[in-house]
């Protein structure tokens, strides 16, 4: 039924330039072998054109913008710890949700960020398509390039609705990523506490 295959596209370039994005929309969903006109999907490409422009909102925002200013000169060098921060993405391969929940750590070296902020970070990278692994790295290099600490450490834990819902069908796995820069990746010692506060916050949830 859905005819998306190049050989079958029935618009030249030129309109679908033209066209606007509820029109492509529309389009696509009579190529699903919908009726767009019948009464539930009237506003459909509507709402999928706000929806979209929500869930890939972070190719518009930037790290500077959402810290804001709030780096705080502050005399603490132990770790920080914000962990289960929920997090919804969309895998850029088949544009369907990841979501779960990424930890995050650092070590300050004179500065802080302010505690609220990094969800924000998280976000706006979530924001857009991705893969797991690029998500985890992008968290974890905006926090070294807005406050340079001794080390962040960020692990991510997701479900992948594209290996659930579809292809390979399995309902329980969950992918973990890591990224430990600095301190994290030269003492064994600041990594380990790091995974022993997130699995006792695991624990705690049981
Ligand atoms: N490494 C990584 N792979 C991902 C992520 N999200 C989705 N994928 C994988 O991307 C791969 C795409 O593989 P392809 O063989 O090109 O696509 P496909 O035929 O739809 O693959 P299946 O999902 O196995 O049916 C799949 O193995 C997905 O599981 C992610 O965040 N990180
Ligand atoms: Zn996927």
């Amino acid at each position: 039924m859905l005819a998306l295959r190049p050989e079958e596209t029935t618009e030249d370039q030129t309109t679908l330039s033209a066209a606007s994005t509820q029109e492509i929309y529309r389009e696509l969903l009579r190529r699903m072998g919908e009726d767009p006109d019948r009464d539930g999907l009237l506003r459909t490409p509507e709402r999928m054109e706000k929806s979209t422009a929500f869930l890939t909102q972070g190719y518009t925002q930037s790290v500077e913008e959402v810290l804001h200013e709030a780096l705080f000169d502050v005399d603490y060098d132990e770790m920080v710890i914000v962990r289960d921060i929920e997090f919804y993405s969309q895998c850029e391969h088949h544009l369907l949700p990841f979501f779960g929940k990424a930890h995050i750590a650092y070590v300050p070296q004179g500065k802080v960020i302010g505690l609220s902020k990094l969800p924000r970070i998280v976000d706006v990278f979530a924001r857009r398509l991705q893969v797991q692994e690029r998500l985890t790295r992008q968290i974890a290099e905006a926090i070294t390039g807005a406050i340079n600490p001794q080390g962040v450490a960020v692990i991510v834990e997701a479900e992948h609705l594209c290996m659930m819902m579809r292809g390979v069908q399995k309902q329980s796995s969950a992918t973990v990523t890591s990224a430990m820069l600095g301190v994290f990746k030269t003492q064994l010692q600041t990594r380990n506490e790091f995974l022993s506060l997130v699995r006792t916050g695991r624990g705690n949830q049981q």
